[in-house]
C-alpha cells in the first residue's frame, strides 16, 4: 500500500527530449516524442506522435515492468468491455489502449505503453474554469466509469481530481490506472484527503465502498474547499471522524443539492456503484439543479456581430429607399 501525497517520485528513466524516437522492440512501432506531459511515481508520460500519421497519442514509460503490467492488464479488460457495450449500442468502438511494447537503450528494456491522448483538462481545473454547476453531469458520468470499473471486479483506489480528465465538452476519461486492485484486496495507493483510512471512516480494503468514499471527498473538495482543509487539519489524525464530513455536509448551503448523495457515500450506505449512480441521477434531475445546469450562452461576439449586421441591414435598406 502506498500513500500518495508523501511519496518520494524517483523515476531511473531519464526524460526523453523533442524528437526522440521510441521504437518498439517487438511490434517495431515507431513514435515520436513531442512533449513530457507528466512525471509520477509509476512513470513518465509522454505526448507521441506514431511515425508517419498525424495522430497524437499518449506513451507511458514505467519505472517497474510489473506495475506497468498490472496497468496494462486493467486496461485490456476495460477494452474488451468496452468493446462490447459499443456494440451493442451501436457506436464506433475508440480503442484506449494501442500498443505494449519494450524500447531497447544501452542494453536496458524500459517498459512501455501506448495510450488515447485525452484531451482536456484535469478535473479540478475543469471546475475552476467552467463553474461548480458541471459537478453534476461530470459527476455523473464519473461514476459511470467507476461502474465500469468496479463491474470487471476492481477498485480504482487513488481517486482525486488530478486523475480525473475532462474535455471542453465534459467528457470523463479517468487516467493512471496505478492504483487499481482487485476487489477484496487492499488498496494499492491513495492519497490522504481521498482516503477513508485518513477519516477514520473504514478500512483499506479494496471495495466498491471506497471510492465512493473518495469520490464524496473530491466532491466536497471541487465545491467546498475550504470546509475540506479546515475539517482535515482541526483534528489530531486520531480523533479525525465520519461526523466532521456529516456536519460539513449538513452545514454547507453549496453542499446541500447533493447532501443525501454525500452522506449514504461518507457512512458507507451504498449497496454499490450502480446504486450510487442511480441516486447521483436522480439528484441532478431535481429541479433545484435544473437553475443550476451549465448554460450553453451565446458568445458575447456573436451578439455583436448580430447587432452590427443588423444595423448594417437597416442602413442599407434605408439608403435604398432614400434613393
Ligand atoms: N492518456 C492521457 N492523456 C493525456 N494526458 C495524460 C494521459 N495519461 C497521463 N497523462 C498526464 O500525465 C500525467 C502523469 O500520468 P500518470 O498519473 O499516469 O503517471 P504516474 O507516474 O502514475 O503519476 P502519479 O504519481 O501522479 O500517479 C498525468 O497527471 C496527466 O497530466
Amino acid at each position: 500500500m502506498r500513500e500518495k501525497e508523501n511519496a518520494v517520485i524517483t523515476s531511473s528513466n531519464p526524460n526523453y527530449p523533442a524528437g526522440t524516437v521510441i521504437t518498439g522492440k517487438w511490434r517495431n512501432s515507431r513514435f515520436v516524442i513531442q512533449s513530457v506531459l507528466g512525471s509520477g511515481a509509476n512513470g513518465t508520460v509522454y505526448l507521441v506522435q506514431k511515425a508517419g500519421y498525424r495522430e497524437r497519442y499518449a506513451l507511458k514509460m514505467g519505472n517497474d515492468t510489473l506495475e506497468l503490467q498490472s496497468e496494462v492488464n486493467v486496461l485490456t479488460s476495460l477494452q474488451i468491455q468496452r468493446k462490447q457495450k459499443d456494440k451493442q449500442e451501436g457506436i464506433a468502438h475508440r480503442p484506449y489502449l494501442l500498443e505494449v511494447d519494450d524500447y531497447s537503450e544501452r542494453q536496458r528494456e524500459i517498459p512501455f505503453y501506448v495510450m488515447r491522448y485525452v484531451e482536456g483538462s484535469p478535473l479540478h481545473w475543469f471546475i475552476r474554469k467552467r463553474g461548480q454547476e458541471w459537478m453534476g453531469i461530470v459527476g455523473l458520468r464519473l461514476l459511470e466509469k467507476l461502474r465500469d470499473l468496479h463491474q470487471l471486479g476492481f477498485v480504482f483506489g487513488d481517486l482525486k481530481p488530478e486523475n480525473v480528465m475532462v474535455s471542453e465538452y465534459g467528457e470523463v476519461e479517468l487516467i493512471d490506472y496505478g492504483g487499481v486492485s482487485s476487489i477484496g484486496r487492499s488498496v494499492k495507493q491513495f492519497t490522504e484527503w481521498y482516503d477513508r483510512g485518513y477519516w477514520n471512516a473504514g478500512t483499506r480494503g479494496s471495495d466498491e465502498g471506497y471510492d465512493l468514499f473518495a469520490f464524496a471527498i473530491l466532491c466536497i473538495h471541487l465545491i467546498h474547499g475550504e470546509g475540506l482543509r479546515a475539517a482535515a487539519t482541526q483534528h489530531l489524525p486520531q480523533t479525525r471522524s465520519v461526523s466532521d464530513l456529516l456536519t460539513l455536509v449538513q452545514r454547507s448551503h453549496k453542499l446541500k443539492p447533493y447532501a443525501d448523495w454525500l452522506t449514504k457515500a461518507i457512512r458507507g450506505e451504498f449497496e454499490g456503484s450502480d446504486q450510487a449512480w442511480k441516486l447521483w441521477k436522480q439528484q441532478i434531475n431535481k429541479p433545484v439543479f435544473a437553475q443550476n445546469k451549465p448554460s450553453h450562452k451565446t458568445p458575447r461576439w456573436l451578439r455583436y456581430a448580430f447587432t452590427f449586421s443588423f444595423l448594417l441591414l437597416c442602413g442599407v435598406v434605408c439608403l435604398a429607399v432614400w434613393l
